[in-house]
Protein backbone atom coordinates (compact mmCIF):
# COMPACT_ATOMS: atom_id res chain seq x y z
CA UNK A 1 0.00 0.00 0.00
CA UNK A 2 1.62 3.61 -0.58
CA UNK A 3 0.41 6.57 1.30
CA UNK A 4 1.53 9.92 2.03
CA UNK A 5 1.57 11.43 5.77
CA UNK A 6 1.77 15.01 6.95
CA UNK A 7 4.00 14.97 9.44
CA UNK A 8 3.84 18.15 11.96
CA UNK A 9 6.16 17.32 15.13
CA UNK A 10 4.98 20.79 17.17
CA UNK A 11 6.38 21.92 20.02
CA UNK A 12 8.44 20.66 23.20
CA UNK A 13 8.61 17.08 23.01
CA UNK A 14 7.16 16.83 19.83
CA UNK A 15 10.07 16.47 17.93
CA UNK A 16 11.19 13.87 20.11
CA UNK A 17 8.60 11.44 20.56
CA UNK A 18 8.10 11.86 16.80
CA UNK A 19 11.48 10.71 15.56
CA UNK A 20 10.92 7.34 17.21
CA UNK A 21 6.89 7.05 16.18
CA UNK A 22 8.17 7.31 12.43
CA UNK A 23 10.87 4.86 12.90
CA UNK A 24 8.36 2.74 14.15
CA UNK A 25 6.03 3.29 11.42
CA UNK A 26 9.11 2.80 9.01
CA UNK A 27 9.75 -0.81 10.49
CA UNK A 28 5.95 -1.74 10.20
CA UNK A 29 6.25 -0.87 6.24
CA UNK A 30 9.43 -2.53 6.11
CA UNK A 31 7.83 -5.53 7.23
CA UNK A 32 4.41 -5.40 5.52
CA UNK A 33 5.77 -3.71 2.42
CA UNK A 34 3.71 -0.66 2.25
CA UNK A 35 5.57 2.90 1.02
CA UNK A 36 4.86 5.58 3.68
CA UNK A 37 5.77 8.43 2.16
CA UNK A 38 5.99 11.01 4.75
CA UNK A 39 6.14 14.82 4.38
CA UNK A 40 7.30 17.35 7.83
CA UNK A 41 5.67 20.35 8.13
CA UNK A 42 5.13 23.10 10.65
CA UNK A 43 2.04 23.66 13.16
CA UNK A 44 2.39 25.83 16.55
CA UNK A 45 5.05 27.49 17.73
CA UNK A 46 7.32 25.87 15.44
CA UNK A 47 5.05 27.52 12.87
CA UNK A 48 4.64 30.67 14.50
CA UNK A 49 8.44 31.45 14.70
CA UNK A 50 8.74 30.10 11.08
CA UNK A 51 6.01 31.78 9.23
CA UNK A 52 4.72 34.07 11.75
CA UNK A 53 1.20 31.77 11.89
CA UNK A 54 0.39 28.58 14.01
CA UNK A 55 -0.97 26.69 11.01
CA UNK A 56 0.66 28.07 7.78
CA UNK A 57 -1.08 27.74 4.27
CA UNK A 58 1.92 25.52 3.25
CA UNK A 59 0.70 22.98 5.94
CA UNK A 60 -2.60 22.93 5.18
CA UNK A 61 -2.03 22.20 1.80
CA UNK A 62 0.13 19.20 2.62
CA UNK A 63 -2.75 18.25 4.81
CA UNK A 64 -4.64 18.71 1.85
CA UNK A 65 -1.93 16.54 -0.60
CA UNK A 66 -1.51 13.79 2.46
CA UNK A 67 -3.80 10.19 3.62
CA UNK A 68 -3.39 11.45 7.22
CA UNK A 69 -1.97 13.09 9.33
CA UNK A 70 0.69 13.00 12.03
CA UNK A 71 0.75 15.19 14.89
CA UNK A 72 3.54 16.00 18.10
CA UNK A 73 1.93 18.65 20.21
CA UNK A 74 1.94 22.12 20.56
CA UNK A 75 2.44 25.04 23.09
CA UNK A 76 5.11 26.39 25.17
CA UNK A 77 6.09 29.24 27.39
CA UNK A 78 8.01 30.99 24.45
CA UNK A 79 4.55 31.78 22.98
CA UNK A 80 2.03 32.07 26.06
CA UNK A 81 2.15 35.94 26.05
CA UNK A 82 1.25 36.39 21.97
CA UNK A 83 -2.44 37.64 20.91
CA UNK A 84 -4.75 34.30 20.95
CA UNK A 85 -5.07 34.40 17.46
CA UNK A 86 -0.98 33.67 17.24
CA UNK A 87 -1.16 31.12 19.94
CA UNK A 88 0.37 27.79 19.06
CA UNK A 89 -2.93 26.04 20.10
CA UNK A 90 -5.02 28.00 18.14
CA UNK A 91 -3.38 25.99 15.35
CA UNK A 92 -3.94 22.98 16.62
CA UNK A 93 -8.07 24.12 16.84
CA UNK A 94 -7.46 25.70 13.08
CA UNK A 95 -6.21 22.30 11.52
CA UNK A 96 -9.31 20.13 13.36
CA UNK A 97 -12.00 22.76 12.00
CA UNK A 98 -10.06 22.99 8.47
CA UNK A 99 -10.14 19.51 7.98
CA UNK A 100 -14.03 19.09 10.01
CA UNK A 101 -12.41 15.89 12.14
CA UNK A 102 -15.21 16.15 14.62
CA UNK A 103 -14.65 13.12 16.47
CA UNK A 104 -11.68 12.45 18.38
CA UNK A 105 -11.21 8.77 19.59
CA UNK A 106 -9.40 8.67 22.99
CA UNK A 107 -9.44 5.05 23.59
CA UNK A 108 -7.99 3.85 27.98
CA UNK A 109 -6.93 0.07 27.74
CA UNK A 110 -5.03 -0.52 30.93
CA UNK A 111 -1.66 -2.48 30.27
CA UNK A 112 -1.56 -5.89 32.20
CA UNK A 113 2.53 -4.56 33.56
CA UNK A 114 1.51 -1.08 34.26
CA UNK A 115 -1.17 -1.92 36.81
CA UNK A 116 1.37 -0.65 39.86
CA UNK A 117 2.20 2.44 37.52
CA UNK A 118 -1.34 3.77 37.77
CA UNK A 119 -2.19 5.91 41.86
CA UNK A 120 -5.23 3.88 41.59
CA UNK A 121 -5.74 0.18 42.85
CA UNK A 122 -4.90 -2.33 40.62
CA UNK A 123 -7.64 -4.17 41.12
CA UNK A 124 -9.92 -0.57 40.10
CA UNK A 125 -8.35 -0.34 36.80
CA UNK A 126 -7.20 -4.23 35.52
CA UNK A 127 -8.95 -4.58 32.83
CA UNK A 128 -10.40 -1.40 31.86
CA UNK A 129 -11.04 -0.99 28.42
CA UNK A 130 -12.99 2.15 27.49
CA UNK A 131 -13.40 4.97 24.60
CA UNK A 132 -13.66 8.73 24.91
CA UNK A 133 -15.27 9.79 22.43
CA UNK A 134 -14.89 13.52 21.94
CA UNK A 135 -16.65 16.54 20.01
CA UNK A 136 -13.78 18.51 18.62
CA UNK A 137 -15.16 21.13 16.32
CA UNK A 138 -17.62 23.08 18.24
CA UNK A 139 -18.40 23.96 22.06
CA UNK A 140 -16.29 26.74 24.15
CA UNK A 141 -13.48 26.10 22.52
CA UNK A 142 -14.85 27.87 18.83
CA UNK A 143 -17.74 29.18 20.12
CA UNK A 144 -18.86 33.19 19.09
CA UNK A 145 -18.17 35.44 20.98
CA UNK A 146 -15.36 34.89 22.43
CA UNK A 147 -12.76 37.66 24.34
CA UNK A 148 -12.62 40.70 26.07
CA UNK A 149 -15.61 43.19 26.41
CA UNK A 150 -16.34 46.27 28.75
CA UNK A 151 -14.76 49.90 28.40
CA UNK A 152 -12.21 48.38 29.97
CA UNK A 153 -11.49 44.73 28.62
CA UNK A 154 -12.86 44.26 32.03
CA UNK A 155 -15.30 41.13 30.86
CA UNK A 156 -14.24 37.55 29.70
CA UNK A 157 -16.68 36.07 27.59
CA UNK A 158 -15.75 31.84 26.09
CA UNK A 159 -19.04 30.80 24.55
CA UNK A 160 -20.67 27.68 24.37
CA UNK A 161 -22.86 27.22 21.41
CA UNK A 162 -23.97 23.54 19.76
CA UNK A 163 -25.72 23.22 16.74
CA UNK A 164 -28.40 19.68 16.63
CA UNK A 165 -26.63 18.51 13.91
CA UNK A 166 -23.42 18.72 15.32
CA UNK A 167 -24.51 16.96 18.21
CA UNK A 168 -26.47 14.20 16.12
CA UNK A 169 -22.95 13.12 14.31
CA UNK A 170 -21.17 12.74 17.14
CA UNK A 171 -23.41 10.74 19.14
CA UNK A 172 -23.92 8.73 16.13
CA UNK A 173 -20.46 8.13 16.21
CA UNK A 174 -20.56 7.03 20.22
CA UNK A 175 -23.33 4.53 19.34
CA UNK A 176 -21.66 3.01 16.22
CA UNK A 177 -18.33 2.65 18.24
CA UNK A 178 -20.35 0.80 21.32
CA UNK A 179 -22.65 -1.52 18.85
CA UNK A 180 -18.72 -2.80 17.84
CA UNK A 181 -17.61 -3.26 21.65
CA UNK A 182 -19.33 -3.77 24.45
CA UNK A 183 -22.72 -2.21 23.81
CA UNK A 184 -22.95 0.26 26.25
CA UNK A 185 -22.88 4.18 25.25
CA UNK A 186 -22.64 6.78 28.75
CA UNK A 187 -23.46 10.44 27.28
CA UNK A 188 -21.78 12.51 29.71
CA UNK A 189 -23.17 16.00 30.33
CA UNK A 190 -24.40 19.05 32.50
CA UNK A 191 -28.19 18.88 31.91
CA UNK A 192 -28.98 20.40 35.29
CA UNK A 193 -27.55 23.51 34.36
CA UNK A 194 -26.71 23.69 30.39
CA UNK A 195 -28.88 24.33 27.72
CA UNK A 196 -26.46 22.65 25.19
CA UNK A 197 -26.40 19.65 27.47
CA UNK A 198 -30.51 19.63 27.63
CA UNK A 199 -30.13 19.34 24.36
CA UNK A 200 -27.58 17.05 24.32
CA UNK A 201 -29.46 15.07 25.99
CA UNK A 202 -32.48 15.08 23.50
CA UNK A 203 -30.31 14.02 20.66
CA UNK A 204 -29.09 11.04 22.70
CA UNK A 205 -32.29 9.71 23.47
CA UNK A 206 -33.46 10.02 19.52
CA UNK A 207 -30.72 8.46 17.70
CA UNK A 208 -30.79 6.03 21.16
CA UNK A 209 -33.74 4.51 19.37
CA UNK A 210 -32.27 3.69 16.02
CA UNK A 211 -29.48 1.32 18.65
CA UNK A 212 -32.07 -0.74 20.63
CA UNK A 213 -28.78 -2.84 21.33
CA UNK A 214 -26.48 -0.49 22.86
CA UNK A 215 -27.79 0.52 26.41
CA UNK A 216 -27.38 4.08 27.03
CA UNK A 217 -27.16 6.12 30.53
CA UNK A 218 -26.83 9.67 30.76
CA UNK A 219 -24.69 10.68 33.48
CA UNK A 220 -23.49 14.46 34.50
CA UNK A 221 -19.94 15.55 34.18
CA UNK A 222 -19.21 15.98 38.07
CA UNK A 223 -20.51 12.33 39.18
CA UNK A 224 -18.47 10.63 35.22
CA UNK A 225 -15.23 12.59 36.77
CA UNK A 226 -15.17 10.71 39.95
CA UNK A 227 -16.97 7.44 38.64
CA UNK A 228 -13.81 7.36 36.18
CA UNK A 229 -11.52 7.33 39.06
CA UNK A 230 -13.43 5.27 41.49
CA UNK A 231 -15.47 2.41 38.99
CA UNK A 232 -13.78 2.94 36.01
CA UNK A 233 -14.78 -0.77 34.86
CA UNK A 234 -18.14 0.45 34.68
CA UNK A 235 -17.81 2.01 31.02
CA UNK A 236 -17.40 1.20 27.60
CA UNK A 237 -18.08 4.41 25.47
CA UNK A 238 -18.82 7.59 26.61
CA UNK A 239 -19.51 10.35 24.57
CA UNK A 240 -19.46 14.02 25.53
CA UNK A 241 -18.85 17.66 24.47
CA UNK A 242 -15.23 19.18 23.36
CA UNK A 243 -14.42 20.49 26.94
CA UNK A 244 -15.60 17.86 29.00
CA UNK A 245 -13.87 15.38 26.65
CA UNK A 246 -10.53 17.07 26.89
CA UNK A 247 -10.77 17.49 30.81
CA UNK A 248 -11.67 13.67 31.24
CA UNK A 249 -9.20 12.16 29.11
CA UNK A 250 -6.58 13.70 31.09
CA UNK A 251 -7.94 12.38 34.39
CA UNK A 252 -8.36 8.78 32.71
CA UNK A 253 -5.04 8.60 31.85
CA UNK A 254 -4.07 7.94 34.95
CA UNK A 255 -5.98 4.65 34.58
CA UNK A 256 -3.02 3.71 32.58
CA UNK A 257 -0.39 5.23 34.86
CA UNK A 258 0.38 8.10 32.42
CA UNK A 259 -0.50 10.47 30.55
CA UNK A 260 2.74 9.68 28.14
CA UNK A 261 0.44 6.58 27.16
CA UNK A 262 -2.72 8.14 25.87
CA UNK A 263 -2.80 7.52 21.69
CA UNK A 264 -6.17 9.89 20.25
CA UNK A 265 -7.75 9.97 16.57
CA UNK A 266 -9.33 12.98 14.81
CA UNK A 267 -11.73 11.94 13.03
CA UNK A 268 -14.61 12.85 10.03
CA UNK A 269 -16.97 10.62 8.08
CA UNK A 270 -14.30 9.79 5.23
CA UNK A 271 -10.84 7.96 6.50
CA UNK A 272 -8.83 10.92 6.74
CA UNK A 273 -7.89 11.57 9.94
CA UNK A 274 -5.10 13.69 12.22
CA UNK A 275 -3.49 11.59 14.71
CA UNK A 276 -1.96 12.50 18.00
CA UNK A 277 -1.40 11.85 21.99
CA UNK A 278 -3.61 13.22 24.22
CA UNK A 279 -1.07 15.13 26.25
CA UNK A 280 0.56 18.34 25.77
CA UNK A 281 4.00 19.63 24.49
CA UNK A 282 5.43 19.08 28.34
CA UNK A 283 7.79 22.19 28.53
CA UNK A 284 8.94 21.08 31.84
CA UNK A 285 10.96 17.96 30.54
CA UNK A 286 11.26 19.08 26.54
CA UNK A 287 14.53 18.28 25.73
CA UNK A 288 15.61 16.13 28.16
CA UNK A 289 14.95 12.86 26.08
CA UNK A 290 12.87 11.76 29.51
CA UNK A 291 9.46 11.92 27.60
CA UNK A 292 7.52 8.72 26.79
CA UNK A 293 7.33 7.85 23.60
CA UNK A 294 4.21 5.17 23.27
CA UNK A 295 1.51 7.60 23.19
CA UNK A 296 2.65 9.11 19.55
CA UNK A 297 3.80 5.47 18.70
CA UNK A 298 -0.29 4.06 19.91
CA UNK A 299 -1.20 7.11 17.56
CA UNK A 300 0.71 5.84 14.64
CA UNK A 301 -1.37 2.41 15.03
CA UNK A 302 -4.33 4.12 15.10
CA UNK A 303 -3.96 5.53 11.84
CA UNK A 304 -2.55 2.57 10.56
CA UNK A 305 -5.78 1.19 11.97
CA UNK A 306 -8.59 3.86 11.10
CA UNK A 307 -7.18 5.84 8.10
CA UNK A 308 -5.83 3.11 6.03
CA UNK A 309 -7.78 0.09 7.26
CA UNK A 310 -4.51 -2.14 8.39
CA UNK A 311 -5.74 -4.00 11.36
CA UNK A 312 -2.72 -6.42 11.71
CA UNK A 313 0.07 -3.91 10.77
CA UNK A 314 -1.78 -1.71 13.87
CA UNK A 315 -2.23 -4.94 15.89
CA UNK A 316 1.45 -5.68 15.54
CA UNK A 317 2.91 -2.11 17.20
CA UNK A 318 0.51 -2.46 19.83
CA UNK A 319 1.56 -5.97 20.59
CA UNK A 320 5.60 -4.59 20.36
CA UNK A 321 4.61 -1.74 22.91
CA UNK A 322 3.06 -4.40 25.29
CA UNK A 323 6.05 -6.86 25.25
CA UNK A 324 8.57 -3.81 26.01
CA UNK A 325 6.48 -3.11 28.76
CA UNK A 326 6.19 -6.57 29.78
CA UNK A 327 9.58 -6.82 29.60
CA UNK A 328 10.17 -4.31 32.39
CA UNK A 329 11.30 -1.13 30.12
CA UNK A 330 9.91 2.39 31.82
CA UNK A 331 10.15 5.54 30.72
CA UNK A 332 10.53 8.17 34.12
CA UNK A 333 6.62 8.77 34.09
CA UNK A 334 6.11 5.24 34.53
CA UNK A 335 8.55 4.33 36.66
CA UNK A 336 7.24 3.06 40.79
CA UNK A 337 10.30 2.59 42.75
CA UNK A 338 11.67 -0.93 42.19
CA UNK A 339 9.85 -1.75 38.76
CA UNK A 340 11.71 -2.36 35.92
CA UNK A 341 14.16 -0.75 33.88
CA UNK A 342 14.64 3.04 33.23
CA UNK A 343 15.19 4.16 29.65
CA UNK A 344 14.94 7.92 27.72
CA UNK A 345 12.52 8.32 24.52
CA UNK A 346 15.19 7.14 22.17
CA UNK A 347 16.11 3.86 23.58
CA UNK A 348 11.84 2.82 24.29
CA UNK A 349 11.37 3.72 20.90
CA UNK A 350 14.07 2.01 19.66
CA UNK A 351 13.29 -1.22 21.75
CA UNK A 352 9.70 -1.00 19.97
CA UNK A 353 11.32 -1.30 16.71
CA UNK A 354 13.50 -3.92 17.90
CA UNK A 355 10.62 -6.02 19.16
CA UNK A 356 8.86 -4.84 15.90
CA UNK A 357 11.67 -6.64 13.92
CA UNK A 358 12.18 -9.48 16.14
CA UNK A 359 8.52 -10.33 15.54
CA UNK A 360 8.40 -10.06 12.01
CA UNK A 361 11.64 -12.35 12.06
CA UNK A 362 9.88 -14.92 14.10
CA UNK A 363 6.80 -14.92 11.80
CA UNK A 364 9.15 -15.32 8.77
CA UNK A 365 10.33 -18.13 9.96
CA UNK A 366 6.92 -19.63 11.32
CA UNK A 367 5.67 -19.37 7.38
CA UNK A 368 8.72 -20.85 6.40
CA UNK A 369 7.60 -24.16 8.43
CA UNK A 370 3.62 -23.94 8.00
N1 LIG B 1 -2.55 18.47 21.83
C1 LIG B 1 -1.71 19.41 22.21
O1 LIG B 1 -0.82 19.80 21.47
C2 LIG B 1 -1.83 19.98 23.57
C3 LIG B 1 -1.06 21.05 23.90
N2 LIG B 1 -1.07 21.53 25.17
C4 LIG B 1 -0.14 22.61 25.43
O2 LIG B 1 1.07 22.04 25.98
C5 LIG B 1 1.69 22.98 26.84
C6 LIG B 1 2.00 22.34 28.18
O3 LIG B 1 0.79 22.06 28.84
P1 LIG B 1 0.68 21.24 30.19
O4 LIG B 1 -0.47 21.75 30.93
O5 LIG B 1 2.00 21.20 30.85
O6 LIG B 1 0.24 19.76 29.73
P2 LIG B 1 1.14 18.57 29.18
O7 LIG B 1 0.20 17.52 28.74
O8 LIG B 1 2.11 19.07 28.19
O9 LIG B 1 1.96 18.05 30.45
C7 LIG B 1 1.33 17.73 31.68
C8 LIG B 1 2.28 16.89 32.56
O10 LIG B 1 2.39 15.59 31.97
C9 LIG B 1 3.72 15.29 31.63
N3 LIG B 1 3.74 14.64 30.31
C10 LIG B 1 2.98 14.94 29.24
N4 LIG B 1 3.29 14.15 28.22
C11 LIG B 1 4.26 13.33 28.64
C12 LIG B 1 4.99 12.27 28.03
N5 LIG B 1 4.79 11.90 26.75
N6 LIG B 1 5.93 11.63 28.77
C13 LIG B 1 6.14 11.95 30.05
N7 LIG B 1 5.48 12.95 30.69
C14 LIG B 1 4.55 13.63 29.98
C15 LIG B 1 4.44 16.64 31.56
O11 LIG B 1 5.82 16.51 31.80
C16 LIG B 1 3.69 17.45 32.59
O12 LIG B 1 4.23 17.22 33.87
C17 LIG B 1 0.74 24.18 26.93
O13 LIG B 1 1.21 25.15 26.04
C18 LIG B 1 -0.59 23.62 26.47
O14 LIG B 1 -1.45 24.57 25.92
C19 LIG B 1 -1.79 20.93 26.16
C20 LIG B 1 -2.58 19.85 25.87
C21 LIG B 1 -2.72 19.34 24.53
C1 LIG C 1 -4.39 22.49 23.53
C2 LIG C 1 -5.88 22.44 23.38
C3 LIG C 1 -6.28 23.22 22.17
C4 LIG C 1 -6.47 21.10 23.25
C5 LIG C 1 -6.23 20.02 24.24
O1 LIG C 1 -5.85 20.16 25.37
C6 LIG C 1 -6.53 18.69 23.75
O2 LIG C 1 -6.99 18.54 22.62
O3 LIG C 1 -6.34 17.74 24.51
MG1 LIG D 1 -6.18 18.26 26.51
Amino acid sequence: MKKKIAVLPGDGIGQEIMDGALEVLKAVGDWFGHDFEVEKGYIGGAAVDRFGTPLPPETVKLCRESDAVLLGAVGGPKWEHLPKEQRPEKGLLAIRKEFNLFANLRPVKAFESLLNASPLKKEMVEDVDLVIVRELTGGLYFGQPSGRQGKHDEVAVDTLVYERSEIERIVRKGFELAKKRKKKLTSVDKANVLETSRMWREVVNEVAVEYPEVEVEHMLVDVAAMKLMYQPKQFDVLVTENMFGDILSDEASMITGSLGMLPSASLREDSFGLYEPVHGSAPDIAGKGKANPLAMILSVAMMLRHSFGLKEEAEMIELAVQEVLNAGYRTGDLWTMGRGTVVGTGAMSQLVVERLEADHALSSILAAYL
